[in-house]
Order: structure tokens, then C-alpha cells, then sequence
């Protein structure tokens, strides 16, 4: 068994390419939320730190060479970047499982590297752009130039922080921009890094800016500065709605990834071989601490009791653990306040006549681990699409399987939420494969898979579950300004 915390880490801001205390050099702490051990003192942004972060972000735009330095030279400092993360992989990963609780194994062979490769991808992606040439006849002849937007602000949550950050930083950079990135508080020790990668990379100093603290305060003090003119944030759709009220004055651009409740559909004739061990990933990866979780299983009634026996099975076979241990599937919870919301919901369940298949209950673990915010992998039967854990984003390992009978009352229950990032559907018939995706209105559809991700598709939510896209040209739109040149030819 590992333990790698050794002594409580300290975290500074990344402002201007050094790392430096906060102004009035108050700290807030992170636990380790399998054991509630403190393992980092952060520097707490102040206003003055954001408006320094900003204000640097902002000249590293206007003086600096990033913006004008030619494509190649800017994009072979991002894929330096990328490389170093390789090369740093097992340590960023032992961080992401420290303050995220996220297993390991799943940071080192998932999250990291395509933290690598959301820079390398853009980086090469921006490289290969061409723009677009309208001629008039012989008179005239416009082109298009794609320029930065300027610094923008990158404020990214707490369950997959690397990763997600590295989505955002990879087009903000790759387009010329400069960057001002608010990492989560409870998870803020990877992200940290970014600076030191940034720099050895040969990125100029102010480019790249880190600022630490929490949302109300240094995330306020980022959305409504005026050197900020684009946000790109992911998180909680409450939150989506009030960055976008702090950005209206400045009519700042957004582009908002939030949150999900997907509908994984399986119909009679799905190979359950697998269906089920994808829709236990998709249920209780990273503790269902996923966006893009499929946390409504919806099954069709004449396969339903063979799936919920065999989808038990599969769900008591996850080994629940340290964090750290490479043999764990399963770790705890980010931290008590969301272990209680998310058990909050077994009440809420207990209340709405919901059958309990398995779970509910703190695992048994070693003494260690006692005070760990553990959930056991846990199964609901729920006949009523209504139902509160059939409509809430719960974002813990807590999965409601929902009987259907015909197609059309699956997308009708599919549907039904006011969510919209993704859906999930299961079946050998080719054309209902088609009908349901298109009918599913949400961002991505996986037919007879989850979770893969071709960096090139659009990726974002229909309803309240986001607001634009990200990856490839979507993410290149968002990080630039198209201008047009019309030049008389005579
Ligand atoms: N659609 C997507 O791609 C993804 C969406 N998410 C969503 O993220 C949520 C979980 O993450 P959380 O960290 O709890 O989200 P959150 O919305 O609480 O926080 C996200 C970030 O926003 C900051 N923030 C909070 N209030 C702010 C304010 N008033 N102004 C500026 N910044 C503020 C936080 O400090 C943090 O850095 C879930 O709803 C999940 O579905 C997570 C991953 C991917
Ligand atoms: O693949 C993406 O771009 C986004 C993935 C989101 C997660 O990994 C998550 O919410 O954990």
C-alpha cells in the first residue's frame, strides 16, 4: 500500500512566470480526501493578485512575442510542453490522486497523457489552419486572418483538473492568446505545476498565469476584470449562470462546459458483454465524479432482470480504495461537503420508493482510510423518470436503472431532463442506433461505446448543460477573432 504524502506541500500563484505568495500571504488548506490528512497550505488570491495575474496575462498579449511570434515557434513551445508532462507523468498522476482522491491508475494511463495531447493536439492542430478566400471577380479579393482574442480567463473544476485545463490551455495558447487559469480549490496541486512546465518550455514569462482561491472571491475577481476578454469555464451550471452575469459588463465571450445527467439506453437486443462492463465505467468512474457519466441506465423491461443481476455482479467486483494503491477502482469522494450531498441523495432516494440493488452504505476499509469520504458503488431501481435521482446531477457513484418498454418512452425519458451533454445507446440494430441518436438531444452520442474522445469533434452540451463547443476549429473559434481583408486588385 502507498501513502506518498510526506509532508504538506506549499502551493504558491504563478504570476508573471514566478511563483509568489499572495499580497497579504493568507493560505487555505487541502486535504487528502481519503484520509482528511492536510497535504498543502495555497496561497490565497487576493484582488491585488488577480488584477497583478491579469494585468501581466494582459502586456504578455500586447508587448510580449507570444502573440506575434511565428506559428511553428509557438506551437513547438506547446508540444515542449507536452512533452515534459510525459516525461513528469507518474508525479502529476500521484498528485491528481492526492487531492482529487481520482486512482492513480486512471490518472497515469488516462487523464495525464491526454493532458499531454490536448497540447500537442492543438498545437499541431493550428499549424495545419488555412483561412478562407472569397474573390470578387478580378477587383477585389478578401482573405481571412484568425487572430488572438486577447487573455483570457480558464476556471476549471475540481474532478478532472489537469485534464481539463490542458482542453482549455491547448487553443487559448495554440491561438496566441494569454491565459490567467483558476484550477478548483480543493484540487489545485497538479494545475500548480503548469507554471514551472510553462517556463521550462520556453513559454514567455505572462502568458501563462496561475491564480489560487475560490469562486466567490479570486474566480469574481477573474470573471469581471477588465483585462479579461474571454472565459472559458467548466463546472456547475449555477455557477455557468453567475460567471455569465460577472462577464455581461464587460461583454466577455464565454464558452461554458456544465453539467450532465445522461441517459445510458439499452435495448434487448445490446451484446450485454459490453454493455455492462462499459456502463459500470460509465456509472463509477472516478466515483461518478464524471460530466459525462451515465447515471440513468435505462433498460429495456424483457432484458431488465438479467442486466440488473449481471450489472450487481460487475458493480461488486470494483475493488474500493486508496487512491494511491494501483490494484483500486474506486476512491472516495472529493471532499465532506460533496460526500454529503451526494449521501444526501440516499434519503432522497430512501423517500421516493426507490429498490436498492446494491450499496448505500461506507465500504469497509482499512483503519487508515477510516475517515475517507467512501461511498460503496450504489444501484437504485427507480420505475419513476420523475424521480429526484433520475433528474439530479449527483455526481457521486450513485446509478438509477429505469425500466422501458418501447423505444419512443426511452427517448421520452432520455429527454426528459434539463440537462444535455451526452447519451449512450445500446443496440444491434443499426437504423434504431441512428433513430435514437438523433432524437437524444445532447452534444455526443455513443452508440455501443462511452467516452471516446476524437479531439477534433465538437464536444458541449444542448440545454443547460453548456453553452458553444470545444475541440478542434470549434475550440480554434472560440480562441480567436476572424477578420476579414479585402484588397482592391486594381
Ligand atoms: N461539461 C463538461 O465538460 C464538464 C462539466 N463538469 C461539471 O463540473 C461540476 C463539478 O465541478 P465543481 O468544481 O463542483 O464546479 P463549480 O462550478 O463549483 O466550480 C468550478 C470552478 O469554478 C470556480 N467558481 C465557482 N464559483 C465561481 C464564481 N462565482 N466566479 C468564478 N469562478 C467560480 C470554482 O472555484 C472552480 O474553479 C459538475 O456539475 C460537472 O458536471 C465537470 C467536468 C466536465
Ligand atoms: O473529454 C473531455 O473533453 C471531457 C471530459 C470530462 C471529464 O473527464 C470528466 O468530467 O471527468
Amino acid at each position: 500500500m502507498t501513502n506518498v504524502q510526506a509532508e504538506v506541500k506549499v502551493v504558491d500563484l504563478y504570476i508573471n512566470g514566478e511563483y509568489v505568495k499572495s499580497s497579504n500571504r493568507e493560505t487555505f488548506e487541502v486535504k487528502n480526501p481519503a484520509t482528511q490528512e492536510i497535504i498543502a497550505r495555497v496561497s490565497e488570491a487576493t484582488r491585488e493578485d488577480v488584477d497583478k495575474a491579469c494585468r501581466a496575462a494582459r502586456r504578455a498579449f500586447e508587448e510580449g512575442p507570444w502573440r506575434t511570434m511565428p506559428l511553428a515557434e509557438r506551437c513547438a513551445k506547446i508540444r515542449r510542453m507536452a512533452e515534459i508532462i510525459i516525461e513528469r507523468k507518474e508525479e502529476i498522476a500521484r498528485l491528481e490522486a492526492l487531492d482529487v482522491g481520482k486512482p492513480y491508475p486512471v490518472a497515469v494511463e488516462r487523464e495525464i497523457p491526454r493532458g499531454a495531447h490536448n497540447l500537442k493536439f492543438f498545437a499541431d492542430f493550428m499549424e495545419k489552419q488555412g483561412g478562407e478566400v472569397y474573390p470578387m471577380e478580378d477587383e477585389y479579393l478578401n482573405y481571412t486572418r484568425y487572430e488572438p482574442v486577447g487573455v483570457a480567463a480558464l476556471i476549471t473544476p475540481w474532478n478532472a483538473p489537469f485534464m481539463l485545463t490542458t482542453w482549455k490551455l491547448g487553443p487559448c495558447l495554440a491561438s496566441g492568446n494569454t491565459a490567467v487559469i483558476k484550477p478548483a480549490e480543493m484540487t489545485p496541486l497538479s494545475v500548480s505545476l503548469l507554471g514551472e512546465i510553462a517556463k521550462e518550455a520556453g513559454i514567455p514569462d505572462g502568458v501563462v498565469n496561475i491564480v489560487h482561491g475560490f469562486g466567490e472571491t479570486a474566480g469574481a475577481a477573474l470573471t469581471t476584470h477588465m483585462d479579461v476578454d474571454l472565459i472559458s469555464f467548466t463546472g456547475e451550471t449555477t455557477t455557468g449562470k453567475t460567471i455569465m452575469k460577472s462577464g455581461a459588463d464587460s461583454l466577455k465571450r464565454v464558452s461554458f462546459e456544465l453539467g450532465g445527467k445522461a441517459a445510458n439506453i439499452i435495448f434487448e437486443d445490446a451484446n450485454l458483454d459490453k454493455a455492462i462492463p462499459v456502463s459500470i465505467q460509465a456509472a463509477f468512474l472516478n466515483s461518478g465524479q464524471v460530466c459525462l457519466a451515465g447515471s440513468r441506465i435505462l433498460v429495456q423491461r424483457s432484458i431488465f432482470a438479467e442486466f440488473v443481476d449481471r450489472f450487481k455482479k460487475a458493480a461488486s467486483e470494483l475493488k474500493v480504495g486508496d487512491p494511491q494503491d494501483v490494484a483500486t477502482n474506486m476512491g472516495p469522494l472529493v471532499s465532506e461537503e460533496h460526500y454529503n450531498k451526494v449521501t444526501s441523495y440516499l434519503d432522497i432516494a430512501k423517500n421516493e420508493n426507490s429498490v436498492l440493488v446494491y450499496g448505500g452504505k461506507r465500504p469497509e476499509l482499512p483503519g487508515y482510510l477510516q475517515l475517507g469520504y467512501y461511498l460503496e458503488p450504489t444501484i437504485y431501481i427507480q420505475e419513476n423518470p420523475k424521480a429526484r435521482i433520475a433528474q439530479e446531477e449527483i455526481f457521486g457513484p450513485i446509478v438509477t436503472l429505469i425500466p422501458f418498454d418501447t423505444e419512443e418512452e426511452a427517448l421520452e425519458i432520455a429527454n426528459d431532463t434539463e440537462y444535455g451533454l451526452n447519451g449512450v445507446v445500446w443496440t444491434d440494430n443499426l437504423q434504431r442506433a441512428h433513430r435514437i441518436s438523433h432524437n437524444v438531444r445532447a452534444g455526443t452520442i455513443w452508440v455501443n461505446c462511452w467516452f471516446v474522445r476524437d479531439l477534433r469533434a465538437p464536444f458541449g452540451g444542448f440545454k443547460k448543460s453548456g453553452i458553444g463547443r470545444e475541440g478542434g476549429h470549434h475550440s480554434m473559434e472560440f480562441f480567436t477573432e476572424a477578420k476579414n481583408i479585402c484588397v482592391a486588385l486594381k
